[in-house]
């Protein structure tokens, strides 16, 4: 009887930045359902950019790891990975020869995607020999044709066709993976050694991510799961390809690494999680996080706490307006930026729509202006803060990545959503008497303007799972940039009017 969760042992090497390697096994090997357990062939120093040196223990280390699982546990599956040299392969085979678990798939590890060599060349021999002891072998392309001792295969008919002769020459079942075809497409196909045609083939388009790092790994120990319980190779293979598509496609929620990065290989686990309830990690709650001091000095600023209690002298509440309404200008322009490289209708209305709502408000602002200092009040020209605010936000939302400039322009709506509830409590606190800025402070609380925010945070964290480590990185430093600039606007005017000397507050 096929086991409920089965047993699945990776013989393989490490990753310490857990994409590949036993680290992907194991993760695979859950997400499936399965029971996992690891021996260690070689501890790899790696990372997503690439192998810097590896460490083979003495073999008898490998064996007595073999035998301590073996000698336990009743071994529904086995999946070997990297083996790196002909002791290793030598150590592994006559384990098989004495112990074959039920299913046991050989995925030929021989170079990491992100370059280094994990086979000694001269191991080649010995890991052709060993493919007999196999019921599934796993190559990438380049992995076949060493196999094959052929040329790489330039395109899926030669790929079956070398498939088929390897499946022959070793009488075993061959994977032959389309991972690295140029194209859009990559198929998969099973080509057994009685006949050239596959026994299935799957198709399906290229995901388009760079995080491909242990795509092999997490197939194969999949793969070697499925087949514990099913018992049918076909079925195995189209329920693996699901899963590790949906693991390329949500690889941008993990933002682990700076070169080709892990795959997310439970990411159905994450979507059960968000319908128990549980919060979802968002990466706006990251960068809101990491601007907790710059908000708190926001808060701490002479301007925000006079605004609030409402003792804020008129000439700085009006060198603020005049600042603000000149900001609007700059900011409005640059929601129109985004909007026009908008990926979508709907991000496009938003930001149109919030460009043209800045410019109502800078109508509404030159109205409180004239209500506050009367007829014939002129204002300066842009101030240093705003020149540089508004020129970063021209520079992130016209040159940048798409989603760096949804970062750039986030903290105008979120920081000043925030300084609202902030303001709010403070006016409640100042008492209920007649308040000099009551109907600014409205502005801040305004339902249409919380509802924006919301809305800008939930397009950010959108176009951050699909985004690149980079270019989260940049989202970050972008991010933090403009709260600080925030923080910068607020002190600007009460340090104006410092440097005009015009009420001497010193
Ligand atoms: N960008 C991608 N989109 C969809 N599937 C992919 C992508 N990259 C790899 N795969 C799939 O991942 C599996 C392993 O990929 P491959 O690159 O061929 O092997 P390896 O990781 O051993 O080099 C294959 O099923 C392949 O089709
Ligand atoms: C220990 C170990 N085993 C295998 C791979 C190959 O993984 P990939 O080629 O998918 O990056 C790897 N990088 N490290």
């Amino acid at each position: 009887m096929s086991p409920r969760v089965p047993r699945v042992l990776a013989v393989a090497g490490t990753d310490p930045t857990g994409g590949a390697g036993q680290h992907a096994d194991l993760k695979s090997i859950a997400a499936m359902g399965g029971y996992g357990m690891s021996a260690v062939t070689a501890v790899v120093v790696q990372n997503t950019l690439g192998v810097r040196c590896v460490h083979v223990p003495p073999v008898e280390f490998l064996a007595a790891q073999l035998d301590a699982v073996a000698e336990d546990v009743e071994i529904d599956a086995v999946k070997i990975g990297m083996l790196g040299s002909v002791p290793v392969i030598e150590t592994v085979t006559r384990w098989l020869e004495d112990r074959r678990p039920p299913v046991v798939v050989l995925d030929p590890v021989m170079v990491a995607t992100s370059g280094g060599r994990l086979l000694e060349r001269e191991a080649e021999d010995a890991l052709r020999a060993m493919l007999g002891h196999a019921d599934l072998v796993t190559p990438n392309l380049p992995e076949l044709a060493v196999l094959a001792q052929e040329e790489i295969a330039s395109s899926w008919a030669e790929a079956l066709a070398q498939g088929h002769r390897v499946a022959r020459a070793h009488g075993t079942l061959v994977l032959v993976k389309g991972g690295h075809l140029t194209g859009d497409r990559t198929p998969d196909a099973l080509v057994g050694p009685d006949a050239p045609k596959p026994l299935v083939a799957f198709d399906g388009a290229r995901v388009p991510t760079e995080n491909s790092h242990g795509t092999g790994c997490s197939l194969s120990s999949a793969l070697a799961t499925l087949q514990a319980r099913h018992g049918d190779w076909a079925h195995s293979l189209r329920i693996a390809r699901e899963w590790l598509r949906g693991a390329l496609e949500r690889s941008g929620d993990l933002a682990v690494g700076h070169g080709s990065g892990p795959v997310h290989h439970f990411h159905h686990v994450q979507d059960a999680l968000e319908s128990w309830g549980a919060a979802p990690a968002r990466f706006s709650d990251e960068l809101w996080a990491a601007s907790a001091g710059v908000r708190r000095e926001i808060e701490e600023l002479d301007f925000v706490r006079g605004l609030g209690d409402g003792r804020l002298e008129p000439e700085r509440f009006l060198a603020y307006l005049d600042q603000d309404l000149q900001y609007l200008d700059g900011y409005s322009r640059a929601l129109t930026l985004l909007a026009a490289r908008a990926p979508d209708e709907r991000q496009r209305l938003f930001f149109a729509a919030g460009a043209v709502s800045c410019t109502e408000t800078e109508s509404e602002l030159h109205r409180a202006r004239l209500r506050h200092a009367g007829p014939g009040a002129a204002g300066a020209g842009p101030g240093e803060v705003t020149r540089r605010y508004t020129s970063f936000l021209l520079a992130a939302t016209a040159a940048e990545p798409y989603p760096v400039g949804l970062a750039a322009v986030l903290p105008c709506f979120w920081v000043y959503a925030d300084v609202g509830r902030h303001l709010g409590e403070l006016a409640a606190a100042a008492g209920t008497g007649e308040h000099p800025y009551a109907d600014w402070l409205a502005t801040y609380a305004d339902e249409g303007f919380q509802e924006a925010t919301r809305t800008a945070r939930e397009l950010l964290d959108e176009a951050a799972r699909g985004a690149s480590p980079a270019v989260r990185e940049r989202m970050r430093e972008v991010f933090l940039e403009a709260c600080a600039l925030e923080r910068d606007f607020f002190a600007a005017p009460v340090a104006a009017v410092r440097l005009a000397g015009i009420d001497g507050i010193e």
